[in-house]
């Protein structure tokens, strides 16, 4: 698939390696020539800006492919929403006596795309998997489609991976979200072959299926 303006990562679980994937599609696309603006809008489990572990997080991540220097503009700048606990983001703004509005969320995220120049590629990392909470009231579903961009989806390499990722195909598919493929980030300690995960994805998911191996570059069959 020809690479859209922006791209939704979403991920069939969380901790599985959407911030990894993005990282290394950034730094693919970079290599290439091509802009690119990575995105964490929402983020839980993220220290404050002076903790040496801020580096650690989702944000300082992206931030470090695109080889920007944390600071408090550029973290505000990736990620306005970002909670302590390691929580789906609604509990997480709650345990800090926060809410976050869905609107608020999909116009920061409208405007962000907008604003970008005809030869940047937006990248927005979502949050856990497809259906975890955003708010309340919504999931990272409905924030997906509330963008209407289409998605790369993550997923790991652990046994269950399969189902999880297929799962989540067929659930974007069901919601009419484009689908541009499936990165499988090798999981430590798997007990298969990543390319044996990936192989029963894009047969069982009729989905193209790359593989990032642990440590390993952004593969050369995604977006
Ligand atoms: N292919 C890989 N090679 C090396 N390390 C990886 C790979 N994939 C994931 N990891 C590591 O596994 C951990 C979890 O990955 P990551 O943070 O990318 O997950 P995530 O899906 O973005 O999680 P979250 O739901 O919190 O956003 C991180 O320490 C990350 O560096
Ligand atoms: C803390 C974690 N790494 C993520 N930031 C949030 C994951 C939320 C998952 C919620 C769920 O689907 O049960
Ligand atoms: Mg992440």
């Amino acid at each position: 698939m020809p690479l859209p303006p922006a791209l939704f990562i979403a991920g069939a679980g969380t901790e599985i390696g959407k911030t990894y994937v993005t990282a290394a599609l950034v730094r693919s696309l970079r290599a290439k020539g091509r802009r690119v603006r990575a995105l964490k809008p929402l983020a839980s489990g993220v220290p404050p800006l002076h903790d040496p572990t801020f580096a650690e997080s989702d944000t300082g991540r992206l931030l470090a492919a695109q080889d920007i220097a944390i600071t408090p503009v550029a973290v505000d700048a990736c990620s306005p929403w970002r909670f302590a606990a390691p929580l789906a983001p609604d509990l997480a703004a709650a345990r800090e006596g926060r809410s976050l509005a869905f609107d608020d969320l999909v116009g920061w995220c409208r405007a962000r795309l907008g604003e970008a120049e005809a030869d940047e590629t937006v990248l927005i990392e979502g949050v856990g998997g497809v259906m975890s909470p955003v708010t309340d009231a919504a999931t990272g579903l409905d924030w997906l489609k509330a963008l209407g961009l289409p998605a790369l989806l993550v997923s790991g390499s652990y046994l269950g991976a399969i189902s999880h990722a297929l799962t989540a195909v067929e659930t974007l598919r069901a919601h009419g979200v484009t689908l541009s493929g499936v990165a499988v980030s090798e999981s430590e300690g798997a007990p298969t072959s990543p390319e044996t995960v990936a192989a029963a994805i894009a047969r069982h998911g009729g989905v193209t299926v790359g593989i990032v191996r642990r440590g390993g570059d952004f593969p050369g069959n995604l977006v």
